[in-house]
């Protein structure tokens, strides 16, 4: 199944205000570290329901920001959540951004990344499209180091890239990105019931889900472009 079709089911079905809401857990400090200036032009990549963007816009008093993403449904969503004409959605693929070189100030994905065919060619796509000094923030739950993550694939039929923290570091400087912060992002919000819940529908024991939420949480890579 392509992009497309995968994730306009998921935007047809309401899946990206769900998404929307659990992202925002550990999205808002990622967002909240974002160096916009006002006026600047950011662009959020896999925007989804176009939260992060339409965040940035509000809290930051960023001039222009796009959202792009390769469902249309998704794209036509995140349009239909707000009337802001600074706020534009772009039907795109991450294999080839639609923007000038040296165009854009800031890039912002969220769990989104990882689905690109080919994330190097991405990442150099995102260094050609934003100017020097101009920043690229990564975050995803889909790592390496995050083992309960690694079953995700099974459910969903776009191929995933699951790369380390050193691997997103060496990846971010391939394509030309200086590395200024990587982190960790607890997760503090989702709730974890007591112990004698435990198993759950989706949780063996209560020490795997608060592994994977409060001491996983997102992967926060910070690339600089020069
Ligand atoms: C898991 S959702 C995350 C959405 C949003 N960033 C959030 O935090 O809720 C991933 C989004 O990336 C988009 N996407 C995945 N692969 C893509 C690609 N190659 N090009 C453009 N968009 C893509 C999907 O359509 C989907 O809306």
């Amino acid at each position: 199944m392509s992009v497309r079709e995968e994730f306009d089911a998921w935007a047809a079905d309401g899946r990206d205000k769900g998404m929307e809401t659990r992202h925002w857990h550990t999205a808002k400090h990622a967002l909240a570290r974002m160096p916009v200036e006002a006026g600047q032009t950011v662009l959020d990549l896999g925007c989804g329901s176009g939260y992060a963007g339409r965040a940035i816009r509000e809290t930051k008093n960023a001039g222009t920001v796009y959202g792009l993403d390769g469902a249309p449904e998704m794209a036509h969503n995140a349009a239909s959540y707000t009337d802001d004409s600074q706020v534009g959605y772009v039907i795109g693929d991450f294999g080839s951004l639609p923007f000038e070189t040296n165009s854009i100030d800031h890039v912002w994905t969220m769990e989104a990344f990882y689905y690109a065919a080919n994330p190097h060619e991405t990442l150099e796509e995102v260094a050609r499209i934003l100017r020097p000094g101009g920043t690229f923030y990564c975050a995803v739950n889909y790592y390496e180091e995050n083992v309960h993550s690694h079953d995700w694939q099974d459910n969903i039929s776009v191929e995933m890239t699951r790369w380390s923290r050193d691997e997103y570091r060496e990846a971010f400087r391939a394509a030309g990105l200086y590395v200024a912060e990587q982190d960790t992002i607890p997760d503090r919000e989702t709730e974890i019931p007591d112990a004698e819940a435990f198993p759950t529908d989706n949780w063996e024991s209560r020490e795997a889900m608060v592994e994977r939420y409060r001491t996983f949480g997102t992967l926060l890579t910070v690339g600089v472009a020069h």
